[in-house]
C-alpha cells in the first residue's frame, strides 16, 4: 500500500519497503516510486495500462535486477539479485511459463533439489501438482512439451508452490490460459496465502478478480503510483457524443459522459468520494450530474477510516464508490443489488 494512505496501527514489519525507487532502461525512466510498503501475508494488486511498469516492478521485487536508484528492503534488509536467501523465498510467475526440457516431475521438484532439501521429493511434488488441479500420477512422467498452454502454466505454478514461498509474484498469470486453468491458478494462489501465509503481488488486467481478492489494489500510470489505492482510473478512447458532450459507450450500451478530455485516449481519474449511490426516490440536476446504472459486486470496510467502499460493475467497468456514513443510515446495500450512481463530470481529473 502507498505509505501515505492506509498504514494501520497493528501492522507487522512490512515484507517489502520500497524507498525512492527509480528504474531506467537505456537512460529512460520507466518506474518512479517514492514509497511503497507491502504487509506480510497480504494480497496486493497492480493495475495499469500496457507499459505502465507493472512487470518491471515485479521483476525488481523478485530481485532479478537492481533498481537504477533507490532501494527495496525485504523483511527490513536490503536484498540483492542472486541472494540465495531471497531466491528460495521469493518467486515470480510470468505470463509465458518457462519450463525446463524435462519431465513435469523434474520441473516441479527442481526447486527442492536446488534448495538442497533432502528426503523424498515425490510427496511435496505430487501435492503441488494436485493443488493446481493436475493429477500427479498422470502428469508426473509427461515431458515439458506434452502439455497444453494452461497445463504448462499450472506446472510452472506448481514448481513455485512446492517451495511454499514467502512471496509469490504473479505477472498476468492467467492472460493466456483457458477459463478452467485460470480458475485453478487463482484458487491455488489463494491457497498459498491461506495455508502458508504467502504474500501475493498480482499484476492483472482482470480488475474484478483483483477487487475480489486483494487487500489493496494500486494503480500504476506511466511508471508512477496514480491516485489512491481505491481510485478509479477509466481509460479512453473518448468520443464526442451529440450535444457537445464527450464520453464512451460501455459494453452494456450505457454512455459514460465526461468533461472535455485533453486527448481522445486520455485517462480519467474519478475519486470514490465523488460518486454517490442514489437513494430510491432521489433525483439529480441533469445539467451538472450524470447517472449510470450498475450492480454492487463487493462491499469492503476500510478499517483505518471506517469508510465503506462499494465496487459497482457497469458493463465491464468497475467503479469504486465511497459510501458516506450518513447515507448508510438511510439505505441498505447488498452484493448483487442494482444501484444508480451519480457523479459530476466536473470532478474528473485527466492525465
Ligand atoms: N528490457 C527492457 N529494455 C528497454 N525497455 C523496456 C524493457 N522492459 C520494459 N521496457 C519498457 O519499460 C516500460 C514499462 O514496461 P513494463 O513491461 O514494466 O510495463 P507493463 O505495465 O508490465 O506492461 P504490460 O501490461 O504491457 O506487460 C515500457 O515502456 C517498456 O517498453
Amino acid at each position: 500500500m502507498p505509505d501515505d494512505q492506509e498504514e494501520s496501527h497493528a501492522v507487522p514489519d512490512p515484507i517489502y519497503r520500497i524507498e525512492k525507487l527509480i528504474h531506467r532502461y537505456n537512460g529512460q525512466p520507466v518506474l518512479e516510486i517514492d514509497r511503497l510498503t507491502v504487509a506480510p501475508s497480504s494480497i496486493l494488486g497492480l493495475v495499469g495500462p500496457n507499459g505502465s511498469g507493472k512487470s518491471t516492478l515485479l521483476k525488481l521485487m523478485a530481485f532479478i535486477f537492481q533498481p537504477t536508484e533507490g532501494r527495496i528492503l525485504f523483511k527490513g534488509e536490503q536484498a540483492f539479485p542472486f541472494d540465495e536467501a531471497i531466491r528460495s523465498q521469493v518467486t515470480l510467475l510470468t505470463q509465458e511459463p518457462y519450463l525446463m526440457k524435462r519431465t513435469v516431475f523434474n520441473n516441479v521438484a527442481y526447486g527442492l533439489k536446488v534448495r538442497g532439501e533432502r528426503g523424498d521429493w515425490r510427496q511435496p511434488a505430487h501435492d503441488a501438482l494436485n493443488l493446481v488441479g493436475l493429477d500427479a500420477e498422470t502428469f508426473s512422467r509427461r515431458q515439458w512439451d506434452e502439455l497444453s498452454g494452461g497445463e504448462a502454466q499450472r506446472v510452472a505454478l506448481a514448481a513455485r508452490l512446492v517451495l511454499k514461498p514467502l512471496v509469490l509474484l504473479l505477472d498476468e498469470p492467467t492472460a493466456s490460459v483457458d477459463a478452467a486453468s485460470s480458475e485453478l491458478i487463482r484458487s491455488a494462489s489463494l491457497r498459498a496465502r491461506s495455508e502458508w501465509g504467502t504474500t501475493l503481488v498480482i499484476a492483472s488486467h482482470d480488475r474484478q478478480w483483483l477487487h475480489d481478492v486483494c487487500d489493496e489494489v494500486i494503480h500504476l500510470f506511466k511508471g508512477k503510483l496514480a491516485g489512491s489505492g481505491r481510485s478509479n482510473m477509466i481509460f479512453g478512447p473518448w468520443a464526442r457524443e451529440d450535444d457537445e458532450v464527450y464520453g464512451k459507450r460501455l459494453d452494456d450500451d450505457q454512455r459514460l459522459l465526461v468533461s472535455v478530455p485533453p486527448s481522445a485516449d486520455a485517462t480519467a481519474f474519478l475519486d470514490p468520494g465523488d460518486i454517490r449511490i442514489l437513494g430510491e426516490r432521489e433525483t439529480v440536476d441533469n445539467s451538472t450530474t450524470k447517472v449510470v446504472q450498475g450492480t454492487v459486486i463487493r462491499l469492503a470496510l476500510e478499517k483505518r477510516s471506517g469508510n465503506l467502499f462499494a465496487d459497482v460493475r457497469i458493463g465491464s467497468l468497475i467503479l469504486v464508490v465511497r459510501v458516506a456514513e450518513s447515507r448508510l443510515a438511510t439505505m441498505t446495500l447488498h452484493r448483487g443489488w442494482p444501484v444508480s450512481l451519480a457523479y459530476r463530470p466536473a470532478n474528473i481529473r485527466w492525465r
